[in-house]
């Protein structure tokens, strides 16, 4: 079995990975001192309303833990004091490439627009990556429950933003996936495609949403958030998620936390790895999962011990292929990430 001083050491691509559900201890503190917010007095109570407990029953009572932290994220300075504490997490993760995410439209309480919101968050990633190894990119989350229209309002932050700016790096639907399935989003993500913009999505993470893997890779997704249910497909259906290279952007505690799963026999991780998916490992959401990159590692070492070295690093080089990056950087990433593995082998 690989040892956690080894994951300790490997160089990690993170994919998947939420500013809100992110934040660590000291951070919120800070926020909401900033913000004029009282927090409850002791540490062990901030934690306990910010992290998703064992026992959650589903998706939707996991999410309802966004809404402690959403209050302190409504001004440029916290969201960007935001962005840099999640990078440094990652960095001290080894993460040498990360996408953080989050939905603009839950920031908009104190006078910020969509498009100042994002520009907070990726100044943050700026910060941190000149204070850290590691490059970071912004991906902008719609939520399902949204309307339509107020969704289609995200696509402005990218015809805004992305002539100047390339750290702004795809989109994503987050929120409540059993009641508003892909399917009703068709039209958004066509106005997404056609502007070129690279689409991950949340699919397949509630029990019965296999459909939604398939419907997301027809709207143009090439990435899934988790896509768990991949699972419940044919084996047909599952090749053709291979042949295409989907990234399947898998996270091993959240994904227990939200029921999507109940036994490690029935984690999906290995099997479809095994198969040729293009599966990978992440976080969702530190703080709401308690948890980080190295943990979430040392339980795909602990639930398959026959998991290698080498395992670990084409799970990162899917990671790297499906990143919503240069070309070029893509072939820095793969270069140093083959020269590190072999030097730990
Ligand atoms: O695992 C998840 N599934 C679906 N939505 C999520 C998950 N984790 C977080 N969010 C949602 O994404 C928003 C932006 O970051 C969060 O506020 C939360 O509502
Ligand atoms: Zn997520």
């Amino acid at each position: 079995m690989i040892s956690p001083a080894l994951i300790a050491q490997m160089p990690k691509i993170e994919l998947h990975c939420h500013l809100d559900g992110s934040l660590s201890l000291g951070t919120i503190k800070q926020l909401a001192e900033n913000a004029g917010i009282t927090l409850p007095a002791t540490d062990a109570e901030i934690l306990e309303r910010a992290q998703a407990p064992e026992h959650t029953q589903s998706l939707l009572e996991y999410l309802e833990r966004f809404d402690f932290v959403l209050p302190l994220l409504q001004t440029a300075e916290n969201l960007e004091l935001a962005a840099y504490d999640v990078v440094a997490q990652a960095s001290a993760d080894n993460v040498k490439y990360i996408e953080i995410r989050f939905a603009p439209s839950q920031h908009l309480k104190q006078g910020l627009t969509l498009a100042t919101a994002v520009e907070a968050v990726i100044a943050g990633l700026k910060k941190a990556e000149a204070d850290f190894p590691v490059i970071a990119n912004a991906l902008v989350c719609g939520l399902r429950q949204e309307s339509l229209a107020s969704l289609s309002e995200l696509t402005t932050i990218f015809d805004e933003l992305s002539s100047k700016e390339t750290k702004l790096a795809g989109f994503d639907l987050a929120g409540d996936e059993l009641n508003f399935p892909q399917i009703g989003f068709d039209p958004l993500l066509g106005e997404m495609t056609s502007r070129g913009i690279h689409i991950t999505l949340h699919a397949g993470e509630c029990p019965g949403c296999s459909q939604n893997v398939l419907d997301s890779v027809k709207m143009g997704a090439s990435r899934i958030g988790h896509g768990i249910m991949t699972k419940d497909l044919s084996e047909a259906e599952q090749a053709s998620l291979k042949e295409k290279a989907i990234v399947l952007e898998m996270a091993p505690s959240s994904n227990f936390q939200t029921k999507a799963i109940k036994t490690v026999a029935d984690y999906p991780f290995k099997t479809l790895y095994d198969k040729g998916l293009h599966v990978t490992l992440n976080t969702d959401n530190r703080t709401v999962s308690n948890t980080n990159l190295q943990q979430e590692y040392e339980k795909i070492a602990g639930w398959y011990p026959d998991f290698k070295l080498s395992d670990f690093e084409q799970i990162n080089h899917y990671a790297i292929d499906g990143a919503f990056v240069a070309e070029a950087v893509k072939q820095e990433l793969h270069q140093s990430f083959e020269k590190s593995y072999q030097a730990l082998a």
